[in-house]
């Protein structure tokens, strides 16, 4: 499965914290993430990611061209709600574009954790199915 992690500063540190702890479920699948986060992860854990740029330079964009072409199974993306971003027409973009072609989504760390449980369970296997079509 194909799994993006993004966060916005103020959540970074829970993207970490939540790497750290399912770190074994998220290394067994091909991981991408937007600049920053991608860094701060590798530099906590020892997954590898492809990161992308960051946020505001495109980041959320070029996660967005995967989904539009089918290419991203789940996406976690720890959004800080009480700060404003400059880039918030990509988060919003890429919000849509994950619900144009029905990608799992967090913007939390509550949903995120189901997800993860989920992915661990096979419960996204339905994915690879769609994949195929
Ligand atoms: O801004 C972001 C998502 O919208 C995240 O970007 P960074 O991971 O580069 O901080």
């Amino acid at each position: 499965m194909k799994i993006a992690l993004i966060a916005h500063d103020r959540m970074k540190e829970e993207i970490v914290n939540l790497s750290m702890a399912y770190e074994g479920i998220l290394s067994e699948h091909e991981l991408y993430a937007t600049g920053t986060t991608g860094l701060r992860i590798m530099e906590a854990t020892s997954l590898t990611l492809t990161r992308f740029l960051s946020g505001p330079l495109g980041g959320d964009q070029q996660i967005g061209a995967m989904i539009a072409r089918n290419e991203m199974d789940l996406i976690i993306f720890l959004r800080d709600p009480l700060t404003a971003q400059p880039h918030e027409p990509d988060i919003i973009a890429l919000l849509r574009l994950c619900d144009v072609h029905k990608i799992p989504f967090a913007t939390n760390l509550g949903t995120a954790e189901v997800l993860l449980k989920a992915l661990e369970r096979g419960e996204l296997s339905w994915r690879e199915i769609v994949h195929k079509e």
